[in-house]
This record gives C-alpha cells, sequence and structure tokens, in this order.
C-alpha cells in the first residue's frame, strides 16, 4: 500500500478546458503560453533566468507528452494524463475539493464588478461588530496593485483594505503592526460569519508590511477562512480509518481543517517543498501528504509574471529529485494542480484549465493515462491506493 504523497502546483493549468468559454478563458494555457514564451526569449529577465524552459523532470514524468509538447522523443517514467474540472467554479477550494473526491456541483456567491463591490448592509454589520473605523477599497482589485495604492491611506486612517476577485472571496488587507496580525485575523473571522449567508468560499487575511507604498510587502501571515466543503472528502476517509493526513502549506486552510491530523506551513516553495519532505519522515505506510505550492499562482499567475513564473516551475523541478530519492517501494507520488492563472492572459484572474496529472513512485509503471474528465479520480486513486472507502465522484485510474 506504501504512502501518497499528492502535491498541487497551485494554478499550473496546461489549457485544453472543454468549458472554457463559459468562463472567458478560451485558449488560456498557463504551461503552453509559458512555454511559448520561454522559447521566443519573453521569460528572461537578469538576474534571474533566460531562454527556453528547462523541466527536465517534470518533462521526465510525462508533463511534456500529457500536454502534447513531446511527440516521443524523451524517455518518460511516470504516468502521464490531463484532467478536466467538474466544478462551476475556477477557484483554488472548489478545485482542492474535487481533487479530494468532493466537486463543487453547487454556485458560490460572487461579488459583482462595480464599486462598491460589497453590500452596504454587509460592510455595516462588519463594522458594528469589529469596532473599525470604515474600510477603503470595496472592489475588485489585484491584491499587490491594491496595497500599493491605498495601503498608506489604511496606516493613516487605521481603515482595512477590503476587495474581491471573480473568485468567490472577500479578502482584507491590512498592515501588520499598525493594524495588527492578531486584530486582522478577528475581523476576517467576524467577515466569514456576516459572509456564510451570501455562500462566500473564503475570506482571506492579507497582512502586509513595509513604511511606505514602495516597501510595502506581503507576508506568509495570510490566513484563509474558508467553508468546509460540502461532504466528506478523501482526507475524511483517511483520518475516519486512523490514517495521519499532514496538510502543507494552504492545505489545512482550504479544507478548514477537516480530515488534516497535522498542519506545518513555509514560506514560498522551497520552504513548503522541505516541509513536505520533512513530513515524509513522520509518515507510515497508509498515511498522506497532502501539498499546495501557491507561490505559482500568488506571486506569479495573479502578477501575470512570465519570467517568475518560468523561473519557479524551474526552481520547483530541480527539487523533484529529492522527492523521488525518498519514495520507498509501494509509495504513490501525484502532481497536479487546481486551476489555471495563464499569465498571458489579460486582468489577474484565475484561468479555467485542464490540469497536469503526473503519477510516479518506485512500483508505478510509465504509460499514459490519457484525459480524465473530472479531477476526482485523483482522491480516488489515492484512496484505492490507501485501501480507503470509495467515494461517490470519481473512479480510480490505478
Ligand atoms: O490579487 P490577490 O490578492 O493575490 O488575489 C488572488 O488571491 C485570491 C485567492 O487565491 C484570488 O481570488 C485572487 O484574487
Ligand atoms: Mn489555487
Ligand atoms: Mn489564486
Amino acid at each position: 500500500m506504501g504512502r501518497a504523497i499528492l502535491m498541487v502546483m497551485d494554478s499550473f493549468g496546461v489549457g485544453g478546458a472543454r468549458d472554457a468559454e463559459a468562463f472567458g478563458d478560451v485558449g488560456a494555457d498557463t504551461f503552453g503560453h509559458i512555454l511559448a514564451a520561454a522559447e521566443a526569449g519573453n521569460a528572461d529577465r537578469t538576474g534571474l533566468r533566460a531562454g527556453p524552459l528547462a523541466l527536465p523532470n517534470l518533462r521526465r514524468l510525462g508533463l511534456y507528452r500529457a500536454t502534447g509538447h513531446d511527440h516521443g522523443e524523451a524517455p518518460v517514467t511516470g504516468r502521464y494524463g490531463t484532467a478536466g474540472e467538474t466544478s462551476r467554479g475556477k477557484d483554488t477550494p472548489s478545485g482542492h475539493w474535487e481533487i479530494a473526491g468532493v466537486p463543487v456541483l453547487f454556485d458560490w456567491g460572487y461579488f459583482p464588478r462595480t464599486i462598491p463591490a460589497f453590500p452596504a448592509s454587509l460592510i455595516q454589520q462588519i463594522v458594528d461588530d469589529s469596532a473599525i473605523p470604515g474600510i477603503l477599497g470595496d472592489r475588485h482589485a489585484s491584491g499587490t496593485e491594491i496595497i500599493e495604492e491605498l495601503g498608506e491611506e489604511s496606516v493613516a486612517s487605521g481603515r482595512p483594505i477590503f476587495y474581491t476577485s471573480t473568485d468567490s472571496v472577500l479578502q482584507i488587507a491590512a498592515h501588520e503592526t499598525h493594524f495588527g496580525l492578531e486584530r486582522l485575523y478577528e475581523l476576517c473571522a467576524i467577515a466569514r460569519r456576516h459572509v456564510d449567508p451570501l455562500n462566500i468560499g473564503r475570506v482571506i487575511a492579507r497582512p502586509f508590511i513595509g513604511e511606505d507604498a514602495a516597501s510595502f510587502r506581503r507576508t506568509a501571515n495570510r490566513r484563509d477562512y474558508s467553508v468546509p466543503p460540502p461532504e466528506p472528502t478523501l482526507l475524511d476517509r483517511a483520518v475516519a480509518a486512523g490514517r495521519k493526513v499532514i496538510a502543507i502549506g494552504k492545505i489545512g486552510d482550504i479544507f478548514a481543517g477537516q480530515g488534516i491530523s497535522e498542519v506545518r506551513k513555509g514560506d514560498g516553495n522551497d520552504a513548503l517543498f522541505d516541509a513536505m519532505l520533512g513530513a515524509l519522515d513522520d509518515v507510515a505506510d497508509g498515511d498522506l501528504v497532502f501539498a499546495n505550492f501557491v507561490d505559482f499562482d500568488m506571486l506569479h499567475g495573479h502578477r501575470r509574471d512570465v519570467a517568475g513564473y518560468a523561473a519557479a516551475l524551474e526552481a520547483f523541478d530541480a527539487l523533484l529529485p529529492e522527492l523521488e530519492a525518498r519514495l520507498q517501494p509501494g509509495d504513490l507520488a501525484i502532481i497536479t494542480a487546481d486551476h489555471g492563472c495563464d499569465p498571458t492572459c489579460t486582468g489577474s484572474d484565475h484561468t479555467r484549465e485542464n490540469v497536469p496529472l503526473l503519477v510516479f513512485g518506485p512500483d508505478v509503471a510509465p504509460g499514459p493515462l490519457g484525459h480524465r474528465d473530472t479531477f476526482a479520480d485523483i482522491g480516488e486513486s489515492v484512496a484505492a491506493h490507501l485501501k480507503l472507502p470509495a467515494g461517490r465522484h470519481g473512479t480510480s485510474f490505478l
């Protein structure tokens, strides 16, 4: 049976979603467009990276073969394919819950692309309960841009910045020391209660530091207040069977702590990868390590930073041999993603895309998996591997 290691490269879509048009994302292809940009010399940045994308390990595991960018020239050592999303949203919880066997088949609540974006009654309730002097923002925005624009005013006035996106989110940015981190968390917990009736997926605390617009920087103390998944996930099934589930990075928040034995965090993909390797020492056969690598999305996809995304992919790729060296007979490792965030698209939002499916381990025979119609097949495959009861939504590919 071995262990299972599930890795989500946050936002690393591979294009080709059948329903891309419904999301305004026709042609979006995070991987394909980064690959093409790098090939054309458009993903160079002095001191960071240059030239064509070099992902030898992901290529060997089948990423290029799965996505039509390799026609048999390079040997492949993993099982490779792609998967489409059935959840109605292209957000992080929908993607992760579907990966864990529970697609989101209901509609989230969303805030309109108007100014103000939030209902006045909602803001009034939050202001009353938290005793803040009011809010700033109140619109759709990119998190880094709105802090640059309104951060100084927020520090001076004590008013936190409220903003949203095409995801079902209420994000609150405030200064970590001037406003206070714990106070921001309390405010988000209050906001969480008030957005429940609106069916909002997440409230996100976005603390930042720095003394002026030029130096403001968001910190790793981000915290997501997610609603719990609508039914038991793979994680709940594992914990109910007495297994250990170690959540790396955002996973604990995304599942609202449900079906998780232990949370380990890290600031950035490298630290998260280390935390994941460390967790492997503390799990036994039948246990699950579930990791999210957030930098791809937060630092590069939403920022439409092609060179940065390419460099982050290359850095992640370079870490993979270390993981492979620690895998034991019987272990199952899977790399996938939760949605796209094509850095060559306009705006700053996620993009509806298929995701890669790279399955490997000492006993995994290489070969194609084809295209899977739901991310839930991933969770069901892990369940089958760990000899857990099957769920209702997907089919194991093992
Ligand atoms: O622009 P930032 O604050 O990074 O926001 C992004 O992060 C949110 C959660 O992943 C998304 O909804 C998107 O809007
Ligand atoms: Mn995500
Ligand atoms: Mn995102």
